[in-house]
């Protein structure tokens, strides 16, 4: 785990120390949109218009927030028109890195060895995190976002004239909703998980996971009568959530000490998070090896000894019966 600083790789853990022992995410640095006819977007620079082959996207199976854009590159059926480098689950002093392992590849933009290779590429004095997603412009020779939150709205709507796929996840009408839903669940669940993990202190630590469970435990109560976050449509929301639910009970539970309870302690959100699990084409994005390996195997701190619990064993593929709720 490390950062750029000038352009120079540094191996350094989170600072957690200046925080009062809590951790503390930064935000991404490229901000530029993908458009369907080329037009900036609410940031960054014009000129990225959607077309089929030029855009490349970078992610680890085991990561959440690049999790989020696979499950819209399959979704939005663009894999055929984006390609794909999956970096090697095991994190550690060069950060992340390409070494092909079961469902990991090359680099196939460049054959680099580490990612931060790919950002100095793209910005040779670069300082801060290096942190997947990263979405590629071959053309520009340049990285287009390493926000997810943004590059999954990309998806869901810039390239619909190439691919024919009209789906929206992100309906007008429920926009504010979706913006004020997800700005909850990023705060308590998606890095909620995180401050609880890598907090240093017993006070960071409980401050994280109070409201985690209480966030959890309002969904379960919302989620026993309504299908999907927002009612009877599935959203945006929903896939920010689903990729944190996923890894809950393999991941967050034992090594980010989120053990409250399980998510298959909560009986309608365990039911919602295997429909999403079910949805078509979605249980391809979602591998349990990689994830344990990520978490267990490379935040040495927390788990000096690098064993990969063998279990849980999950019942992913259980009916949900949720059909029979109207929303
Ligand atoms: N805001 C970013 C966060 C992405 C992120 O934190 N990714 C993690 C993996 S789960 C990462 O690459 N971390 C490397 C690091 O922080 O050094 C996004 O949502 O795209």
């Amino acid at each position: 785990m490390g950062l750029l600083k000038q352009g120079q790789w540094f191996d350094e853990w989170y600072d957690t120390e200046s925080n009062d022992g809590e951790f503390i995410r930064t935000d991404a640095q490229f901000r530029h949109w993908i458009t369907t006819d080329g037009a900036a977007g609410p940031s960054g620079d014009s000129g990225f218009n959607a077309e089929s082959g030029r855009y490349h996207l970078y992610v680890s199976l085991a990561c959440p927030w690049a999790h989020r854009t696979l499950i819209f590159r399959q979704l939005k059926q663009l894999q055929p028109h984006i390609t794909l480098s999956i970096v090697n689950p095991y994190m550690a002093e060069h950060g992340w890195t390409f070494k092909p392992s079961a469902g990991s590849t090359h680099d196939h933009l460049f054959g680099y060895d580490f990612l931060h290779q790919l950002y100095t590429h793209a910005q040779p004095d670069y300082s801060g995190r290096v942190t997947v997603p990263v979405l590629y412009d071959k053309q520009r020779d340049t990285i287009v976002s390493n926000e997810s939150a943004e590059i999954i709205r990309m998806l869901n709507s810039a390239f619909n004239d190439i691919t024919g796929n009209q789906e929206n996840y992100l309906p007008p009408n429920h926009l504010k909703e979706i913006d004020s839903i997800n700005a909850r669940i990023l705060k308590y669940i998606n890095n909620g998980v995180y401050r609880a993990g890598f907090a240093t202190r017993q006070d960071a630590y409980e401050a994280a996971v109070i409201p985690l469970f209480e966030l959890l435990e309002s969904l379960e109560e919302h989620l026993a009568t309504q299908r999907y976050l927002l009612g009877a449509q599935v959203t945006e929301a929903d896939w920010r959530l689903f990729t944190t639910l996923i890894r809950f009970d393999s991941v967050y539970h034992g090594h980010f000490k989120c053990n409250l309870k399980r998510i298959a302690d909560l009986p309608a959100l365990h039911a919602y998070m295997r429909e999403l699990y079910q949805w078509p084409g979605i249980a391809e994005t979602v591998d349990f090896a990689q994830i344990k390996t990520h978490y267990y195997a490379s935040h040495q701190m927390i788990n000096p000894t690098r064993i990969v619990p063998v279990g849980p064993e999950q019942h992913l593929w259980l009916p949900h019966g949720r059909e029979q709720l109207q929303g």
